[in-house]
C-alpha cells in the first residue's frame, strides 16, 4: 500500500488488508474457535438427553458410548484450544510483523524534518506497544466477537426451547451483567494504562540514573538521585495498587453476577418446578448453560476494551503511514553518475519548518576537486548549508546543483552515494569495528576494510585492541575515543569513495598526536574530491583552497587566509576573538 492509500482508505479496510496474506491461518483460527463453542453448546444438550432418555430407560450401552464420545470431544476441544492459542497468536504475530515492517520502512523514508519534530522514544513506543494493541485486536477481535456471539445466542436458543420464562429471566439479567462488567473492565484498563505510564516514568528514571551515573558520582549527588528515584518509585507503587484494586473489583463483579445468575435460575426454576411447568432435568440443563456464558461475557467485555485500544493504535499507525516524506524523488528523477563534483548554490535561501529564515540568498560555486573551509560564529548557518547539498532538506528559494543538475532532479540514492559526510558527532552501531567501517560500502571485502582503516590512520589503534577488527565498539561506539570514532567515520568514507565530501570538524580539543592523525586522514580523503569542511582548526583552514565566512546566514567574506587577514574584516575579527588558531596544527 502507498502513502496515498493510507491517506484515503478507511481504517478498517487498511486493517483488513493486513489479514489477506494470512487468511488461511485466520480461517483455521476461526473454524477451530467455532468448533470449540459447538462442543461447549452440545455438552448440556447431551447431558439432558442422558437424563431424560438413556438413564430412565436404562440404555446403559448408549449412555456409555455417548460418554466415550464426549470424552473424545473434550480431547479434541483441548487440541482445538491449543491450535487457537498457538496458531491464532502466530497469525497475530505475523500481522504485527508485517505492520511493523511497513512502519519501519516508512519511517526510514521520512526526512530530517520529521525527526526534528518527533522524539525517538515516542516513535519507538509506536513501533512496539501501539502495534501490540493492534495485533491483539487482529487476533482476538474477530475470534472473540464471533465466538462469543455464537455461544450466547446458541445457549439462549436452547434455553428458550427448554423453558421460555426462565430463559427470559436470564436474558434480562445478562445485559445488566454486560454493562456492569464492561464498566468495571474500562476502569481496570484505565488504571492499567496509568500504571504502565508510571512504569515508563520509572524506567526513564532508571535509564537516566544509570547512564548518568558517572556525572552523579562526579558531583557526589547519589543521595539527591536516590531521593528523585524514591519519589518515582512511590508514584509507581500507588499506580500499581490502583490497578490491582480495579482488577479485584472487576473479578469480584464477575463472580457476583455469576452467583446472581445461578441463584436466579435456581429460585425461578424451583418456583416453576413447584408450579409443574418445568422438571429437574430442565433446571440442571439450565445451570450447565450458565457456566457456558461466563467465558463469552468475559471475552465480550475484553473485546470492547481491545477494540478501543486497538483502533486508537491503528489510528496512530495510519497517521504515521499517511505522513508524506517531504523529500521525495521527482517522478522523472535521473541517476547521478560519473560525478565530477562541481557544487553550485544559486541564490539559496532556507527556512526550517516553523521558524524564521536561516540562510539568505547564498551564491556559491565550488569547482570539482576544490576544498572550501567554512568558518563563522556558532549558529551562523554552516551546518545548515552543508545539509542542503545532500538534500536532507529542500531549499526554500533558489537551487543547488551538482555537476549542473538540480539536486531535486536526481534520485536521492545516487546523490547521496556521491557525497560522503563525516559529522562531528559520529554515530557508530553497536557492532564490531570492522562492520562499522564496512557500513561505508556493505559489499567491501575484509582487505578493503583494512585498507580503509589504514588510510584513516586507524590501523595502529586497532592493532592494540584485544580483538583487533572484531572488537565490539559498545552502544553508539562508547568504547572508542572521540578521535577514534572520527577516524572510523573517515574510513567509512574511504570505502564509499564519493566525489564530494562534507566534513564537520570536531570542535573538542584533541591531543596533538590524534589531531595530526585526523588531519592527515582528512588531507588524504580530500585529495581529488570536492570538499566542504566546517573548520575549527587553523591547519585545516590553511590547507583549504578557499575560506568562506558564514555569518547570520550569509557569506560575509571569502578568500584565502592571507587575503582575509589582510582585509581585516569579519574573518580577522573571528581569527583574533574566537581563537580560530587556538589548536595550532
Ligand atoms: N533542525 C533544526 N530546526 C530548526 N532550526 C534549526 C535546526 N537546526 C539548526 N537550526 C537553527 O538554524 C540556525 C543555524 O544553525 P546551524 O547549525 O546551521 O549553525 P552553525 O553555524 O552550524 O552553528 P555551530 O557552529 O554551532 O554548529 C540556528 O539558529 C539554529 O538554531
Amino acid at each position: 500500500m502507498t502513502t496515498k492509500d493510507f491517506q484515503t482508505k478507511r481504517p478498517l479496510a487498511i486493517f483488513l488488508s493486513y489479514f489477506r496474506p494470512h487468511r488461511r491461518l485466520f480461517a483455521l483460527d476461526i473454524i477451530c474457535a467455532f468448533m470449540i463453542s459447538l462442543v461447549d453448546l452440545a455438552f448440556p444438550l447431551i447431558s439432558r438427553t442422558a437424563m431424560y432418555q438413556w438413564l430412565p430407560q436404562q440404555q446403559y450401552r448408549t449412555f456409555f458410548i455417548v460418554m466415550g464420545i464426549v470424552v473424545l470431544a473434550f480431547v479434541l476441544r483441548s487440541f482445538l484450544c491449543f491450535v487457537v492459542g498457538y496458531w491464532g497468536h502466530t497469525f497475530g504475530i505475523r500481522v504485527e510483523a508485517d505492520i511493523r515492517r511497513d512502519l519501519f520502512r516508512h519511517m526510514q523514508e521520512l526526512g530530517f524534518d520529521f525527526y526534528d519534530r518527533n522524539r525517538t522514544g515516542q516513535l519507538m513506543s509506536r513501533l512496539t506497544s501501539d502495534l501490540f494493541e493492534v495485533t491483539e485486536l487482529a487476533h482476538h477481535g474477530p475470534e472473540d466477537l464471533f465466538i462469543s456471539a455464537v455461544t450466547i445466542v446458541g445457549a439462549l436458543i436452547v434455553m428458550f426451547s427448554i423453558q421460555w420464562r426462565l430463559a427470559l429471566v436470564v436474558s434480562l439479567i445478562i445485559p445488566i451483567f454486560m454493562v456492569v462488567v464492561m464498566y468495571r473492565r474500562r476502569q481496570m484498563s484505565a488504571a492499567s494504562r496509568a500504571a504502565k505510564q508510571k512504569t515508563g516514568v520509572i524506567n526513564a528514571e532508571i535509564e537516566s540514573g544509570l547512564s548518568g551515573v558517572r556525572t552523579t558520582k562526579a558531583f557526589a549527588n547519589e543521595e539527591k538521585q536516590q531521593t528523585r528515584f524514591d519519589g518515582a518509585n512511590e508514584i509507581f507503587k500507588t499506580a500499581k495498587r490502583g490497578f490491582h484494586k480495579e482488577m479485584g473489583l472487576f473479578n469480584a463483579s464477575m463472580e457476583f453476577f455469576i452467583c446472581i445468575l445461578s441463584v436466579a435460575v435456581i429460585a425461578v426454576g424451583g418456583w416453576l418446578i413447584m408450579k409443574g411447568q418445568m422438571d429437574y432435568v430442565g433446571l440442571i440443563t439450565f445451570s450447565l448453560y450458565i457456566t457456558t456464558f461466563i467465558s463469552p461475557i468475559r471475552k465480550l467485555a475484553n473485546f470492547a476494551e481491545m477494540f478501543s485500544n486497538g483502533f486508537a493504535g491503528l489510528h496512530r499507525f495510519i497517521e504515521l503511514m499517511a505522513t508524506e516524506p517531504t523529500i521525495q524523488d521527482a517522478p522523472d528523477a535521473v541517476e547521478l553518475s560519473q560525478v565530477r563534483g562541481e557544487v553550485e548554490l544559486d541564490h539559496v535561501s532556507f527556512t526550517y519548518p516553523g521558524s524564521s529564515e536561516v540562510l539568505h540568498d547564498i551564491d556559491l560555486t565550488v569547482a570539482a576537486g576544490e576544498t572550501v573551509a567554512i568558518v563563522g560564529p556558532s549558529g551562523g548557518g554552516k551546518s545548515t548549508l552543508c545539509q542542503l547539498v545532500p538534500r536532507f532538506y529542500d531549499v526554500t528559494e533558489g537551487s543547488i546543483r551538482v555537476d549542473g543538475l538540480d539536486v531535486r532532479q536526481v534520485t536521492q540514492r545516487s546523490l547521496r552515494r556521491a557525497i560522503g559526510i563525516v559529522q562531528q558527532d559520529v554515530f557508530l552501531f553497536a557492532d564490531t569495528i570492522r562492520e562499522n567501517i564496512r557500513y561505508g560500502r556493505p559489499d567491501a571485502t575484509d582487505e578493503e576494510v583494512e585498507q580503509a582503516a589504514h588510510r584513516a590512520e586507524l590501523l595502529e589503534d586497532i592493532r592494540t585492541m584485544p580483538q583487533g577488527f572484531d572488537t565490539y565498539v559498545g552502544e553508539r561506539g562508547a568504547m572508542l575515543s572521540g578521535g577514534q570514532k572520527q577516524r572510523v567515520a573517515i574510513a567509512r568514507i574511504f570505502l564509499k569513495d564519493p566525489a564530494i565530501l562534507i566534513l564537520d570538524e570536531a570542535t573538542s580539543a584533541l591531543d596533538s598526536v590524534t589531531e595530526a592523525k585526523i588531519q592527515g586522514a582528512f588531507d588524504q580523503l580530500s585529495q581529488g574530491r570536492t570538499t566542504l569542511i566546517i573548520a575549527h582548526r587553523l591547519s585545516t583552514i590553511r590547507s583549504a583552497h578557499r575560506i568562506l565566512v558564514v555569518q547570520d546566514g550569509r557569506i560575509a567574506e571569502q578568500g584565502s587566509h592571507a587575503q582575509l587577514l589582510a582585509e581585516n574584516g569579519a574573518y580577522a575579527r573571528l581569527y583574533h576573538t574566537q581563537n580560530l588558531g587556538e589548536n595550532h596544527g
